[in-house]
């Protein structure tokens, strides 16, 4: 294990009876840029407090460079936490916010004053030193909150919901920032957030929770072009997903029977007949023309069409689907429109399906 190194073993969060986080294993490497992600409600917020000191462990431990730090002060372990809405004295200076933590560690004003004036300029706030929170704009405040929190050298950084309070264009803009600075400063960064985007535009590693579990952690491409499960591939919103049971598996080839009749293929491994299964076939991978082999598409119902500009959504009923979706290029769809309430003949290729797993019990 290496300084900077994040572990989170068998963690564990109750609220009363509720079981917010559901003993979850996680392994950060030291220097990676994790995000946290899933829906409201997810466990996610409760995780991050629980690597930060903020919010009491109900079992299991958090290891940060080799040391155990599960019930460690937040100040004393390592770590540095922003929130949500940067939590600034509105009294104080930017240099007093910055200079906080030290002022109660008890470090002369000088050496405090120095440092904070340092963190303000790696974050380029310096020419605002003398200004109080409230005259500044989101984002020179989240760069404020920033500061302060990289202050104490922490070796990992949590970041909770950090760019929710920024308009649309800001947020993109400070998106870029948080990914500059994570790799200028080469420490862990572990950053909560609930959109996909962001955690694809970010991460190293993204970590998609559901329910107070893991349901996948791996390299945002990963994630993307092969969604651990069923409610992964939901979430991310980039795969179709057609439920069924299995009727041959063959070469590894897997038969799916959907409630409606039909039959699909997948590539994966020799499932029992008729265990449940998932697939999951990529959005922007299906074609508008009838398929190949009978089992590489069906024919629906056209039930909204969306221009997106590039490209256009198309929305079906079909094969047990209320909701499948084909993103294709505005000129193919140009070449043919479609409209609401039209046949429709869907294909894919073999490759762009995926088996889903399912998270064990
Ligand atoms: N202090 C608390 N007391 C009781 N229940 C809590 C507390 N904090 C969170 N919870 C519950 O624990 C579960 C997980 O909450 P958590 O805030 O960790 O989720 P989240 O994924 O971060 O959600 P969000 O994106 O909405 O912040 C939720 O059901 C929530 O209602």
């Amino acid at each position: 294990m290496a300084k900077g190194d994040l572990e989170l073993i068998r963690l564990t969060k109750r609220y009363g009876n509720a079981l917010a986080v559901d003993a979850i294993d996680l392994k950060v490497p030291a220097g990676t840029y994790c995000c946290l992600l899933g829906p409201s409600g997810c466990g996610k917020s409760s995780t991050l407090r629980m690597a930060a000191g903020h919010e009491t462990v109900s079992e299991g431990d958090v290891v940060l460079s080799e040391s155990q730090i599960t019930h460690a002060r937040p100040a004393d372990r390592g770590t540095a936490m922003m929130f949500q809405n940067y939590a600034l004295f509105p009294h104080l200076d930017l240099v007093d916010n910055v200079a906080f933590s030290m002022k109660m560690k008890g470090v002369n004003k000088e050496i405090r004053q120095a440092k904070a004036l340092d963190m303000l300029k790696l974050m380029q706030m310096e020419p605002y030193a003398n200004r109080r929170p409230a005259q500044l704009s989101g984002g020179q405040q989240q760069r404020v909150a920033l500061a302060r929190a990289l202050i104490t050298d922490p070796e990992a950084l949590l970041l909770d919901e950090p760019l929710s309070a920024l308009d649309p264009f800001l947020k993109i803009r400070m998106r870029a920032e948080l990914k500059k600075l994570q790799k200028t400063l080469g420490i862990t960064f572990v950053h909560v957030t609930h959109s996909q985007e962001e955690a694809m535009a970010l991460s190293d590693l993204i970590v998609v929770m559901n329910n107070g579990r893991i349901e996948q952690a791996a390299e945002a491409r990963e994630v993307f072009e092969r969604p651990a499960t069923a409610f992964v591939a939901r979430f991310m919103g980039d795969h179709n997903v057609l439920s069924g049971r299995v009727t041959a598996s063959q070469d590894g080839v897997v038969k799916l029977e959907v409630p409606e009749g039909q039959t699909f293929s997948v590539r994966g491994k020799a499932t029992e007949t008729g265990a449940p299964i998932d697939i999951g076939i990529r959005t922007d991978r299906v074609r508008l023309a009838p398929p190949s082999e009978k089992s590489l598409g069906f024919n629906g119902i056209v039930s909204n069409v969306e221009y997106r500009g590039a490209s256009v959504k198309i929305t079906v009923i079909g094969a047990g689907s209320e909701d499948f979706t084909a993103i294709i290029r505005d000129t193919e769809y140009f070449a043919k429109p479609v409209s609401v309430g039209d046949a429709l003949s869907l294909s894919w290729a073999l490759e762009d399906a995926v088996l889903l797993g399912r998270v064990s019990a």
